[in-house]
């Protein structure tokens, strides 16, 4: 599917998908069988059991992880907002297709595919201070690409991103969708000084001046985001519609992610939080988003590093809920 307009694919919300109840009721009541005390596998068990209703199977395989990582440039750079040179969103696009990089790494321990979407790299945004940052067809062109790379045969997906200045283009879009203050949603990103930080909440304020995007989800992605965000955001919608579970990594993904939240309250519903970046306007997401990281490593790289992680957690909780031993089968007492 290609969207022309950000109202085409706004359109995609009103009908989606929801868990199949059947499944998940009897995933519970296997659960319940399985030979442990109840409860003993923690977290690990509501997992079972969510991931089994979004799969609509009792007992769900997970065998064909997906990892897209995202790369987009950003006019905001001009402004002096990231620790790193633009050029090395290029750079490690030529290392991610070379096996060189974290997220490479760590999707082959999980088995997971990963593809690699370059949006338009020579042709940033518009520095959001000056102008919108996308035109509605370059920001529905995004749309379309992120919706797109997602492969249906997956049964999990992980959204990433690489995109030098995303940082602030993720913290203008929190700042705009959820309120607060600049201040809030700004950190160091790739590594920036408290002076850079305190210049780096200016810009998102100057953004915020100039874009009047309050209660409208789409515009400010349009206004603020990116072209990785917005491929973000298409391809969380496209597996929504599959049926395909989602793990959100970071403060820009998450930050994708929460335009569909707030465009569709319950949108988010098939996704996951995979960690908590050390970006402070991560935990600060999630908490408006109602979910909790299954995993907090201080991580700050993006490149869908800590949802790949998460991946073996969710492998880990379908493994022994589909492989365990029931009390009857395996002949051992209950409480
Ligand atoms: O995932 C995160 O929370 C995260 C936190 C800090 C930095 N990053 C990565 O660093 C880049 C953006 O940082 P910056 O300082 O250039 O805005 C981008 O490529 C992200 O993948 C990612
Ligand atoms: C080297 C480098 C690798 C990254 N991976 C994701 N974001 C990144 C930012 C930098 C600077």
């Amino acid at each position: 599917m290609t969207f022309a307009t950000l109202a085409d694919f706004a359109a995609t919300l009103g009908s989606l998908p929801e868990p199949d109840a059947q499944a998940s009721d009897l995933a519970r009541a296997r659960d319940a069988q399985l030979t442990k005390p109840p409860g003993a596998l923690g977290r690990l068990e509501d997992l079972a059991i969510w991931y089994a209703g979004w799969r609509g199977q009792p007992r769900p395989r997970l065998d064909r992880p997906q990892v897209v990582i995202f790369a987009g440039n950003h006019g905001v750079v001009a402004q002096g907002v990231s620790a790193f040179p633009p050029e090395v969103t290029v750079q490690m696009v030529a290392n991610f297709q070379s096996g060189g990089a974290a997220i490479n790494q760590l999707a082959r321990c999980f088995g997971a595919t990963l593809s690699v979407v370059a949006l338009d790299l020579d042709r940033p945004t518009a520095d959001f201070t000056l102008a919108p940052a996308m035109t509605e067809a370059d920001c529905a062109a995004a749309l379309s690409a992120g919706w797109q790379a997602v492969d249906p045969q997956a049964d999990l997906l992980v959204v990433g991103e690489m995109g030098i200045g995303n940082t602030t283009s993720a913290a203008a879009l929190a700042c705009a969708l959820m309120g607060g203050a600049p201040a809030d949603w700004v950190g160091r990103g790739t590594g920036l000084d408290d002076a850079g930080v305190a210049r780096k909440a200016r810009v998102v304020a100057a953004g915020l001046g100039r874009h009047h995007v309050a209660a409208r989800p789409f515009e400010a992605l349009r206004c603020l985001g990116g072209r990785e965000l917005a491929a973000m955001t298409g391809a969380i919608a496209r597996a929504r519609t599959l049926r395909i579970p989602v793990l959100l990594d970071g403060f820009i993904c998450t930050a994708a992610a929460a335009v569909l939240h707030c465009a569709r309250p319950g949108a988010l519903d098939h996704c996951l939080a995979g960690h908590v970046s050390q970006e402070p306007g991560h935990a600060r997401l999630l908490e408006r988003l109602g979910k909790a990281p299954l995993l907090s490593l201080g991580l700050r790289l993006g490149e869908g590093s800590g949802a790949a992680l998460a991946i073996g957690i969710v492998q880990g909780a379908v493994a022994c809920h589909s492989g365990m031993a029931t009390f009857a089968e395996a002949g051992v007492a209950g409480a």
